[in-house]
Formats: C-alpha cells, structure tokens, sequence
C-alpha cells in the first residue's frame, strides 16, 4: 500500500486547490536553537524560575518516563496512523472507544470531533490528522466492541501507562513552579487548578510530500497558544517546533529522550503574567518526511474560577465555550485578550 493511501483525501484535495496559503520563507540556519534545561531529578527552581519567566517551554531531561515504552508507544501509533483512511475510520469510530480520529485540523470539540472554523479558515485544511484520547476514559477497555476493537487494545494499554507518566511529571511541575511563584496550594486548590481528570493526549502525525510540487504546505500547526496549564511533547527527530520569543521566530531543535514542556494560558493566567504561555506553531523542515509526535495537555477543573490581577476573573469551561466559540465564528483562538478589560478585544 502507498502511503498516501492512509493519507485523508482531503489532503490531496487540499494540496491541488491550492489551500496551504501560509507561504513564508523557511527559518535561517541560526534559528535553530537550544531551549533552557530542566533536570527533573535534580530540579533547581531559579532555572525553572527563569525558564518560565524568559521563555514560557524548556526541555525536560531524568523525566523517568522508560524509554522502552515511548518508543512502542511511537511504533504502535504510526502503525495505526499509517493503516488506509477508511479502515482508520472505522476502526475509531465505535461508541464505545474513547480514542477519536481526527484530521484536517486540530481544533476539536470535547467530544473529539472537529470544529467547523469561520472566517477566512472555513476550508482551510491542515495538514495533520491523529488521535484524540482523553485520559480519564482509557480504563474503559476497547475490547467490549469485539475483535474489531482487540485491534486497539494494545494501543490503548500503552496510553494508560505513558499517560500516568506524564501526569506524575505534570503534577511534580506544577508543585514546583507554584512554588516559585509562592502560590498556596493547600487543602484541594493544587486539583483545582491542576486537575489529572481533565488529561489528553493527542497522537499527531503530519504527513510527507514529496510528490508534491506546492510550496508552504509543510507547514503543520499555524501559530497559537496552548489553553492547558503545562502541556508535555514528545516530538520524534524531524523536528519543525517552532517558538516565538520576543518578536522572532526560533526553530526548537530535538533532543532524544527528552520531552518538552510548554506553559500555557492557563499558567499565564494563574501566575498574574509573570509566566507566559508560549506562542508556537508546527512547520517541517524537511517535507519529504512525516513527522510525529505525542502531546499531553493538563487543565483545571472545569468549574475552577481563575483570579489574577490582569483578567476578569473565568472559570476554565468559560474559557473553552469562548475558544470554541472564536474559532467557529472567526476561525481562530482568540484567548486571553478575550478576558482582560485592557484589551480591545474584551468582551
Ligand atoms: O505536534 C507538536 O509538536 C505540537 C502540537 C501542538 O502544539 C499542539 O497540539 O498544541
Ligand atoms: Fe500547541
């Protein structure tokens, strides 16, 4: 089977109408660069002060997570991921899976499926599919559905066991930076604001192209903030993360066996500005090779009310019905301009 047979017909679709339209010159060579490093065993709070307050992402290494399992993770999920469209459909459509397949774009509703985007993004197609897996459902075995399903189980057991990984590490983070930022997380505020329930993965794959003469369509993930609290990245050595830090653009190079952490509005927001949620977007250096990766985001409760000194005080659902809401009617996030009273963009 080709490869592209497991590719969404969209894509092709896309490609030859022309969509991929965010042409802009590749990054220079001395973009590449080195994010701050943060050794989890060994954790030393004025770097991850600093790492926080400069840059909002850094590199985490000694994360524990073995590396036996991240790399069956990695063959499972491009082995799923490169099973044709319609079989990839099916098999992710059950009821009762709490895995969803998405493509086209990243931007999906709670229960996994896409956003339909407004405005000028209304048929714009991303080049990027993966799965949707929230993780206080994947208890639930996929197997109930038959031997269709026995398919994913595998799958799904590997997620189980890397996600409580990766929430350990979530949770040791945030303890720690609540610390530098002197926050008082007694009785439950820590689960308020750090909720493990609300943890999702999401398995990317970001397709190759070499057959494909268009130019700019490499790019994977347009420019946008993460809603989470800290989100957790595993990239494979493609590479192609790209940061904003000040007002440039840097291209994060990848390092084996570590994992990337990015802040989002969430601790922006909790931490009165002090920590910014890192703008970033996706863009392949080299598009004759697909490109994969794991990502984790980690939210607060959902009725959490979030006060600082810069925003109307929200809770974590406002927040995500105005996302969904920005991004439906203008199609894109607007974020936390929408809840600050000095922005013009205030509600
Ligand atoms: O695939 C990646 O490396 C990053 C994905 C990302 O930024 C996101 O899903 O928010
Ligand atoms: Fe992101």
């Amino acid at each position: 089977m080709s490869i592209s047979a497991s590719y969404p017909p969209a894509f092709q679709r896309a490609i030859n109408n022309g969509d991929q339209t965010e042409i802009e010159p590749a990054l220079d060579q001395d973009k590449d660069i080195h994010i701050p490093v943060i050794d989890l065993e060994r954790l030393d709070k004025q770097i991850l002060t600093e790492a926080c307050k400069d840059w909002g992402i850094f590199r985490l290494e000694n994360h524990g997570v073995p590396l036996e399992l991240t790399s069956q993770l990695q063959q499972i999920s491009e082995s799923l991921l490169s099973l044709p469209f319609e079989e990839k459909r099916e098999l992710f459509a059950s009821v009762n899976s709490p895995l969803s397949y998405f493509w086209g774009t990243p931007a999906l509703n709670r229960s996994g499926d896409a956003l339909k985007r407004g405005g000028t993004q209304a048929s714009n197609v991303k080049m990027l599919e993966g799965f949707n897996v929230p993780l206080s459902k994947l208890p639930v075995s996929t197997c109930d559905d038959g031997v269709q399903h026995s398919k994913l189980e595998p799958f799904r057991v590997l997620l189980e066991e890397y996600g409580r990984h990766i929430t350990r590490i979530a949770v040791s983070l945030f303890e720690a930076i609540a610390q530098t930022l002197n926050l008082e997380l007694t009785g439950d505020r820590r689960s308020e604001l750090l909720s493990e329930s609300t943890g999702l993965i999401r398995v990317y794959r970001y397709p190759q192209s070499s057959s494909v003469e268009a130019e700019g369509e490499a790019l994977g993930m347009e420019v946008h903030t993460d809603s989470s609290v800290i989100s957790i990245l595993k990239e494979d050595e493609t590479g192609g993360l790209e940061i904003m830090k000040g007002e440039e653009w840097l291209r994060v190079k990848p390092v084996a066996d570590t994992l990337i952490i990015n802040l989002g509005d969430m601790m922006q927001a909790i931490s009165d500005d002090e920590y910014k949620s890192v703008k970033h977007r996706v863009k392949k250096k080299d598009r004759t090779r697909e490109r994969h990766s794991v990502c984790y985001f980690v939210f607060p409760q959902r009725d959490c009310v979030i006060k600082s000194s810069n925003y109307k005080p929200f809770t974590y659902s406002e927040f995500e019905a105005q996302v969904q809401a920005d991004i439906q009617s203008l199609g894109t996030k607007v974020g936390l301009h929408r809840f600050s009273p000095k922005s013009p963009l205030f509600l």
